[in-house]
């Protein structure tokens, strides 16, 4: 078959993919994918990865070009997210040959001879977060994030030992961070389970604002799976600890992960933080809260670039309400002169400032740190963290 031949079929295959995933728009890029491949399986191990490539490429320019084609998206994302490419090669050969140039100069190429612009792409930039430049921030979704793992204390060399020996090409950005590129199948690794927990560099960084002081007791509100507790616990093994979430299946998540690390000694609840806390919890107050709130996620949108072009305000004032109903309810658990640490993996400002303006001014915390941590240049996440103590 001959190339162009090759790329018309692929882009058929894309646009037959759009249609079938423009009807189950709740569900991950990533999972869809999974199905299609199970339901398309005639589709060679190379074809499923430049048809994926392609898919998550379309979803990097957002909502810029709403007019054009498949074909057309297909070609910008292509000549904007990749260094080589047959697409851009056959539908925009002009420009192929820029097509290793900087992302500054593809954009400028992009803006003077197509409909392309950047400020189009998310057209929400007046909302992020203060220290958040909004055309850097769009320009980090044109890049697929790496992988980050924190190495357990105590195990830094034997794990980039086995790094290396694996042929596995990594990045150490610290002494327990290290990059790897997306996609690194660490579970093939012989020697390293329970040493590494993967979690984003900027998620990392916010033990930072944790500083817990031997035989205090905390509590992790939203726990989740555990990523902020295992990080506590790595940094202040002696914590009293005290994990709850609303929702108990990934609490279980949480056990074998804190299994794996060794971890036996916590107490761990099924609480919805929007009802009544003190039906599970009593009075009980803590010497330190984290609270790592359900929010839009789109500091992490350059691992889901298909959030973008579905996202609307809507959702930041819905998940900013439930942020502020949860924080009201948790921060009366707190002892006073106490910190919360309050985190998101999102964005924008009425997530971010905005709810610790509302812990200022009606429940009188004070603040200590606020930071929008962009995960932009190391590859990474963005997310927010902010520390406040209790009056
Ligand atoms: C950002 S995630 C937590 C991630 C986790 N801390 C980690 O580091 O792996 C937010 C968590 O809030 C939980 N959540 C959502 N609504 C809640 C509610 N009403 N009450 C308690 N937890 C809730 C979700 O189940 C989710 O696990």
């Amino acid at each position: 078959m001959s190339a162009e031949k090759r790329v018309t079929q692929q882009i058929r295959t894309v646009e037959r993919l759009l249609n079938e995933y423009e009807r189950e728009r709740n569900i991950p890029l990533a999972r869809f994918l999974t199905a299609f491949y199970k339901r398309n399986r005639q589709m060679g191990s190379n074809d499923r990865r430049v048809i994926s490539r392609l898919a998550y490429h379309y979803f990097r320019i957002g909502t810029a070009l709403p007019v054009a084609t498949v074909a057309e998206r297909l070609a910008v994302a292509e000549f904007l997210c990749s260094s080589e490419s047959q697409v851009v090669q056959y539908l925009l050969p002009d420009l192929y040959r820029f097509i290793q140039a900087t992302s500054d100069e593809k954009l400028a190429l992009l803006e003077a001879h197509t409909g392309f612009r950047l400020a189009d792409v998310f057209p929400l930039q007046g909302l992020l977060s203060a220290g958040m430049d909004s055309a850097v921030f769009i320009k980090s979704l044109f890049i697929q994030p790496d992988l980050f793992i924190r190495i357990r204390r105590g195990h830094q060399r034997e794990v980039t030992a086995a790094l290396t020996d694996a042929g596995v090409s990594y990045r150490e950005l610290g002494e327990y961070a290290v990059a790897l590129p997306n996609g690194t199948r660490l579970g093939h690794i012989a020697g390293i389970t329970g040493k590494y927990e993967v979690q984003d560099y900027t998620s990392q960084q916010t033990a930072k604002y944790v500083r817990a002081s031997a035989g205090e007791s905390w509590w992790d509100a939203c726990a989740g799976a555990g990523g902020k507790s295992l990080l506590l616990m790595d940094h202040h093994p002696e914590t009293a600890l005290l994990v709850s979430d609303v929702r108990g299946s990934i609490l279980r998540n949480l056990d074998e992960r804190f299994d794996a690390a060794g971890i036996k000694s916590y107490r761990k609840k099924i609480i919805d933080l929007t009802r009544d806390t003190t039906a599970v919890l009593g009075n009980e107050r803590f010497d330190g809260i984290i609270l790592d709130a359900p929010c839009t996620g789109s500091g992490t949108w350059g691992r889901t670039p298909e959030m973008i072009s579905s996202f609307n305000k809507h959702s930041i004032d819905r998940f900013a309400a439930l942020q502020t109903h949860i924080a009201g309810n948790v921060v009366k658990h707190l002892k006073p002169g106490k910190p919360m640490v309050y985190i998101t993996c999102s964005v924008f400002a009425q997530e971010n400032e905005n709810i610790v303006a509302y812990l200022q001014e009606s429940h009188g915390l004070h603040l200590e740190a606020m930071d929008l941590l962009a995960g932009y240049p190391y590859k990474g996440d963005s997310m927010f963290a902010a520390r406040l103590v209790r009056g």
